[in-house]
């Protein structure tokens, strides 16, 4: 791609609705400042659950047509987010959902799970020698939650950035959410409906969650939190009217929703502010201008 903006994002998820729930903010959020947003997803998602009851059937258990529905929900949420360069890695439907760990749909003949890495990252690398990304975005090394698709995921990015060389990233940032946020969520959930913590007795019980030294940026996108709960709308087969996320949404505004946290894991943290020093843009301290 050529005469591409000068600053270029990328991001790497495991499954349709991974990239409104975690950096939904961060992408519309950079998209309007003029940046090129590119998503990569790694599977079409075909082993989720279905909480729009006419399309129950379209299950793996049934038609198995998930994916491809997945697939039109994730293209739509990507219009609300402003993001026009979304891809699937290898393609759609080259890897599959590999479904939550241990289950026998990891063995699948095409589980993202069970992928070949450099064959996988192959795919990734070709994608950042056309694009050139200054900044990625993916998952920690437990995939933030312990999906094997998040997991591989991460895998696959960061192999990629490895054989990209001077294609690759210059800064690579994992999703984290702080744990003076957690607490608070925590404690503003207490009580409420449909608690998603409610079984939940400390935070430290939770697979995720950052000590608040360990982040490294904060990208307010809160201006950009309509788009947000929009491209979680079209996401519907994942995220049912009365999840908690709009909960998050619907009490606590933007903030909550429209704020999303980083660890800085390759590059220099660049200016920053604040009590923890925390970026408030991931392309601090990058010269954008002669890549
Ligand atoms: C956010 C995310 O990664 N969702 C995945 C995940 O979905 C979970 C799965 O359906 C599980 O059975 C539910 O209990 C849980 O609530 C869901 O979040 O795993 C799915 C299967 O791999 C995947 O399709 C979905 O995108
Ligand atoms: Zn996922």
């Amino acid at each position: 791609m050529t005469d591409l903006p000068a600053r270029r994002l990328l991001l790497v998820h495991a499954h349709p609705d991974d990239e409104v729930i975690g950096t939904g903010a961060t992408m519309a959020h950079y998209v309007s400042a003029g940046a090129h947003v590119t998503l990569v997803t790694c599977t079409l998602g075909e082993e989720g659950e279905i909480h729009v009851p006419d399309l129950a059937r379209l299950g793996a258990a049934h038609a198995d047509q998930l994916g491809g529905y997945r697939l039109v929900e994730w293209e739509r949420a990507c219009t609300a987010l402003g993001v026009t360069d979304h891809r699937m890695l290898g393609g759609p439907g080259r890897y599959r959902d590999s479904g939550m760990m241990g289950l026998p749909t990891n063995q699948h003949p095409r589980a993202f799970w069970g992928a070949d890495l450099d064959e996988a990252a192959a795919h990734l690398v070709e994608i950042m020698r056309e694009i050139r990304p200054q900044v990625m975005i993916t998952y920690d090394e437990n995939g933030f939650y312990g999906h094997p698709d998040h997991i591989q995921a991460h895998r696959v990015a960061m192999r990629a950035a490895e054989l990209a060389g001077p294609d690759g990233p210059e800064k690579i940032y994992w999703t984290a959410m702080p744990l003076s946020v957690l607490v608070d969520g925590m404690e503003a959930f207490r009580g409420s409906e449909s608690n998603p913590f409610a079984e939940v007795e400390k935070p430290e019980d939770l697979p995720f969650g950052t000590p608040d030294a360990e982040i490294a940026a904060r990208i307010d996108g809160t201006d950009h939190y309509a788009k947000k709960t929009a491209a979680m709308r079209a996401h519907a087969t994942q995220i049912p009217d009365n999840s908690w996320l709009y909960g998050i949404a619907g009490d606590f505004g933007g903030e909550f929703m429209g704020v999303e946290y980083y660890t800085l894991v390759k590059g220099e943290r660049g200016p920053a502010s604040g009590p923890h020093g925390w970026e408030s843009d991931l392309f601090a301290g990058i010269d954008t201008g002669d890549r």
